[in-house]
């Protein structure tokens, strides 16, 4: 059981000039960090300030603009891709609507590339506004900087189960899938009709390998922390020009479970709007996730938790690539898109 998510300094992973001695201490840290909670802050990431703010402003004044204008480019104009806006109530994370509203984004890939040529889905070209100009230079330039990040922090991790540093890289994230969110979640009641809690969203765990989570000011990230049968949510609070880390199914099937993908939900308690951008560093789509053969992990025994999980599944019982994972979660959480488009 932990009662904080730890703060880690990354920039002896992201400077280019720090050697092995450092880059292994930071790996340490992160490594504890992924087996006590799967979460972590990290600052020393060298993403510019300037273009985070830059970014949250333009997002702002997106989500300001009337319904009917931001449904321009709602997510059923976006295909298969898996792009554009839904409006508050859309996404169902885990069962029921979540409180917020969101712009789906991902890596820019137009027609003649092969995946998209293909029809694969959640590949394709983003679905930009007209309003805020300037919206789609900041997103491209965010998704550069962050994939850059993603690759760093796999390194990091590669290091910190004693592999080689390009350890993900040559197996699943030369390529990575990256799938980039930008929400904002209403102020509102704190209890739905049926009385229960109004989440932002709901308990879920991510699905790829990390996912690095810009918040704002207003709080209300809540990561499970448990022991045995007791169960205890631990805020993740915001805290400035940091992001919040946190490892997905494929880095905990991989390790067999010792690097666990963590619970987390989110309620918007702050009486103002609250805007979030997760940015989802995955595994290629055709790669198929193994777990890993490393002296490291020897004792990992895989557990069985599905009944304690979610969403009732084993990740370490998956078959096939990350595409048929991802593809029957993103099903679930948008059910009429995936009879419209898929
Ligand atoms: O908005 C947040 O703080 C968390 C969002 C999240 O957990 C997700 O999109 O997977
Ligand atoms: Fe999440």
């Amino acid at each position: 059981m932990f009662d904080r998510v730890p703060l880690i300094d990354v920039g002896a992973l992201v400077d280019g000039v720090s050697g092995r001695a450092a880059r292994r201490s930071v790996a340490e840290r992160i490594g504890a960090a992924c087996r006590e909670s799967g979460f972590f802050y990290v600052v020393g990431h060298g993403v510019g300030a300037g273009l985070q703010a830059h970014l949250e402003t333009l997002s702002r004044r997106f989500f300001a603009l009337p319904v009917d204008e931001k449904m321009a480019i709602r997510m059923a104009r976006g295909g298969a891709a898996w792009r554009g806006y839904f409006p508050v109530g859309g996404e169902l994370t885990s069962g029921r609507p979540d409180r917020k509203e969101g712009l789906y984004f991902g890596s820019e890939l137009g027609p003649e590339h092969p995946l998209v040529r293909a029809g694969t889905p959640l590949h394709g070209p983003n679905l930009f506004p007209e309003e805020p100009p300037g919206l789609r230079e900041a997103v491209l330039d965010y998704m550069a900087a962050l994939t850059r990040l993603g690759h760093s922090l796999m390194e990091g991790i590669a290091l910190s189960l004693e592999l080689e540093d390009d350890y993900f890289a040559t197996r699943y994230t030369a390529d990575p899938l990256v799938l980039f969110r930008v929400f904002n979640y209403p102020p509102g009641p704190g209890t739905a009709e049926d009385g229960r809690p109004a989440w932002g969203v709901g308990e879920h765990t991510d699905y790829g390998v990390l996912t690095l989570l810009k918040q704002d000011s207003a709080g209300g990230l809540q990561v499970k922390s448990r022991d045995g049968g007791s169960v205890r949510w631990v805020d993740a609070p915001p805290i400035d020009g940091s992001f919040v880390c946190n490892i997905g199914d494929m880095l905990d099937r991989m390790t067999r479970g010792v690097y666990r993908s963590t619970p987390h939900r989110v309620l918007n308690r702050s009486g103002r709007d609250r805007l979030s951008l997760p940015f989802f560093f995955d595994p290629g789509w055709s790669t198929e996730v193994r777990p890993i053969d490393a002296p490291a992990l020897a004792q990992a025994s895989a557990p069985e938790d599905s009944t304690e999980r979610w969403d009732g599944r084993n990740v370490h019982s998956l078959q096939g690539t990350y595409g048929d994972y991802l593809l029957g979660k993103v099903g679930k959480v948008f059910p009429e898109l995936r009879t419209q488009v898929l």
